[in-house]
């Protein structure tokens, strides 16, 4: 089924593993004596989220907020619409937020709004993949995994209606499945 959807692999699931142990490593180092509150946002973030959580090796909590921009498209709605909101307070903690993919930037724009009201004491933003060229406004990631060119990708918990997410490694969907 997959097979003729994902018209090349672009990133193997070797490479995502070696590159998210860096960044564990580099945030472990980061964060060394605070306590952390590691937010990842619903759906796309799980798989990264749960590999990146265990390659931290501090003692963090963990909690989700569930967001969609999407829909079934390619292309962002421009309107961020909250489905799950955390389960307890930030106020005070400091917060990364751990996200799949950055594209238009909306998205975390809203949510770094969001957080920043609830006074958090710290926040910054890992994200596994970066579309810099689509951006649509001024967001620069704190951690990045890579940087890809402007191409509608899938897999390691990125979809396209819903699908691929369980893919191990991340590819270009093709257009004209
Ligand atoms: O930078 P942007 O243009 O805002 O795009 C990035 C957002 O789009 C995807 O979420 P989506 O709304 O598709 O929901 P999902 O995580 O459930 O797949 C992705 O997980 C990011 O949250
Ligand atoms: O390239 C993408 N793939 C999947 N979801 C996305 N959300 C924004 N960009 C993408």
């Amino acid at each position: 089924m997959v097979k003729g959807k994902v018209e090349q692999i672009l990133i193997t699931k070797d490479e995502i593993a070696t590159r998210v142990a860096e960044l564990g490593r580099k945030i472990t180092e980061d964060y060394r004596g605070r306590d952390l509150l590691i937010v990842g946002i619903l759906k796309g973030a799980i798989v990264f989220y749960s590999d990146l959580c265990r390659s931290i090796d501090l003692p963090v909590k963990m909690d989700f907020m569930s967001v969609s921009s999407y829909g079934a498209g390619t292309v962002s709605s421009g309107i961020v619409k909250i489905n799950k909101d955390l389960d307890h307070s930030c106020e005070g903690v400091d917060v990364l937020i751990v996200e799949d993919i950055i594209d238009s930037g909306l998205t975390l724009q809203y949510l770094k709004e969001y957080l920043i009201s609830r006074q958090v004491r710290s926040l910054k933003v890992c994200c596994l993949l970066d579309k810099p060229e689509r951006r649509k406004c001024d967001l620069v990631p704190d951690y990045c995994g890579f940087q890809i060119p402007d191409a509608f990708v899938v897999g390691y918990g990125l979809d396209y209606a819903e699908y691929f997410r369980n893919l191990p490694d991340i590819g270009i969907l093709n257009p004209d499945a």
